[in-house]
């Protein structure tokens, strides 16, 4: 906390103050930009692609720009995951899942968790015919509110899809399907969004300040971090108990099932326990949920402040799918704008925000810099997606067409909207399925528009741990 002096070639940036070290100017930029993601952007611009802060007790290091980024992710020096109670309160106070565990723990239960869950949809077909029935009781949703209101409704946009992603995660999880109304699952995205728009990828007051969590619960966010995992930690361990109390080893419905039987079996090491099991639901439900309803925000979000780019879309969609049934994912070859609209509203969801934090596994180097063990990394992917250096041209402005090459899909280099290295994703084709379908089946039925007398709504993101829309809402009409 007193350390003001840097260690040797340590990444540059703000000097460091007693206790707060580089917060004030953080908080300075942070407050000038509006997100936590642009403010690292203008610092990275002051002090370099890597920069060096110390928040509180924790070394921080944010590397920014295609180079620096690569290098972090594949590093393998730089793959292990933070320490400390922020990152273990969340798990019953030990490290465990897989989003915020590292080395042979994490290897592990990462591999059983992806092969296992391959059995189940990810990936498949069975995965296609899960989302096209999502997809359906959407648009039937929709279609029932229009007819209620007599021919349009208006609908918040960033709220609508929430459920249904999770939907699509939980069939293969646990088996289980919520209803788009029901008011327990809809009050808890609530509260989800809530905490995610209040913490950092780097933490939170109180994990930068742990005394914080004692002195000032509430304002420290420790409270509110608190009450959302508890409302997590309800549904699911309600969920094992009705899969232990039903489990049948012949007849494995689901993965908490095959979890289940490799809790039974005589080989099974110690990093299997009942905790992982829930640690692993609570992580994709957190990695899972969040990120692709707020890619499908700024997508819609784009769409209404571009309708000739939802029209186009329509066009593709009349052409190669028709109206006597919803898009599937056998259709995808065919539909290439469609499918760059995918890709860009990623673009447009990634390029505001940052990696899960890293942790610095042993004293190693980034781009030339001293990287001292247990330091913090995080990528920002602004500077690779979407900062005027990120070397996309008008990176601000949403162009479907940017991906397409000499009448092929073509994605640059710096385009890693889901990370790359060790850590990369586990839900990279299940979120894309998820946003080709919501939106070509929305698209195939439904105009979007922004309604009437209000102003078009903001692209400045809503700040917290991943970045979402500002809350707007959208008209809705029938096409047909
Ligand atoms: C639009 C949707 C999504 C985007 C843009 C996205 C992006 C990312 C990124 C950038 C990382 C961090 C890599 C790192 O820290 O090095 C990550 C990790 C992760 N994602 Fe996603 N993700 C999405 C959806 C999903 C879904 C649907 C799931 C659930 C199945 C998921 C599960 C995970 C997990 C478990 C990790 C941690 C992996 C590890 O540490 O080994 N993500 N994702």
């Amino acid at each position: 906390y007193l350390d003001t002096k840097k260690p040797k070639n340590y990444p540059p940036g703000p000097k460091w103050l007693p206790i707060l070290g580089s917060a004030l100017e953080v908080y300075k930029y942070r407050k000038k930009t509006g997100t936590l993601s642009l403010a690292t952007n203008e610092l990275a611009k002051k002090y370099g692609p890597v920069l060096g802060l110390r928040i509180g007790k924790d070394r921080i290091v944010f590397a920014y720009g295609f180079e620096a980024i690569r290098e972090f992710l594949l590093k393998e020096e730089l793959s292990g995951r933070p320490q400390g109670p922020f990152y273990e309160l969340r798990t019953w106070g030990k490290r465990r899942g897989i989003m915020l565990t590292d080395e042979d723990f994490w290897q592990e239960q990462r591999r059983f968790v992806l092969r296992h869950l391959r059995e189940f949809g990810f990936g498949s077909r069975n995965m296609s015919s899960l989302i096209e029935e999502e997809a359906e009781i959407m648009v039937n949703h929709i279609k029932k509110k229009i007819e209620d209101n007599h021919g349009w409704c208006e609908i918040r946009i960033d709220r609508l899809f929430g459920i249904h992603i999770l939907n699509t995660l939980w069939t293969m999880m646990a088996g289980t399907r919520y209803s788009p109304e029901d008011k327990e699952l809809k009050n808890l995205q609530i509260v989800l969004t809530e905490l995610f728009a209040n913490i950092d990828m780097g933490g939170t007051l109180f994990s930068h300040f742990p005394f914080l969590r004692y002195v000032a619960p509430e304002f420290s966010g420790y409270n509110m971090y608190i009450k959302t995992h508890m409302g997590i930690w309800k549904l699911l361990n309600e969920e094992l108990r009705k899969h232990k109390e039903t489990y049948n080893p012949e007849d494995l419905r689901d993965f908490m099932d095959v979890y289940l039987k490799m809790l039974d079996s005589p080989e099974k090491n110690e990093t299997f326990t009942e905790t992982q099991l829930l640690a692993i639901c609570l992580d994709l439900f957190m990695a899972g949920s969040e990120t692709t309803s707020k890619s499908l925000g700024y997508c819609f979000l784009y769409l209404l402040l571009n309708p000739q780019i939802q029209k186009k879309a329509q066009e593709e969609i009349d052409r190669v799918v028709g109206t006597d049934r919803l898009p599937c994912l056998n259709d995808r070859p065919q539909m290439q704008y469609t499918e760059c609209i995918v890709l860009e509203s990623l673009r447009m969801f990634t390029g505001r925000g940052f990696s899960i934090p890293h942790r610095a596994l042993k004293d190693t180097t980034l781009q030339g810099y001293f990287i001292p063990k247990d330091t913090m990394l995080i990528a920002t992917f602004n500077g690779t997606l979407l900062s005027d250096d990120s070397g996309w041209p008008e990176p601000e402005v949403f162009k479907p067409e940017r991906f397409v090459k000499d009448e092929k899909i073509y994605k640059p280099e710096n385009y890693l909207p889901f990370g790359i290295g060790r850590h990369r994703c586990m839900g990279e084709t299940l979120a894309k399925a998820n946003i080709f379908l919501i939106t070509s089946s929305l698209l195939q039925n439904f105009n979007f528009s922004i309604p009437p007398g209000t102003p078009p709504p903001s692209t400045l993101s809503r700040d917290g741990a991943t970045p979402g829309p500002q809350p707007f809402k959208a008209i809705v009409t029938l096409r047909q």
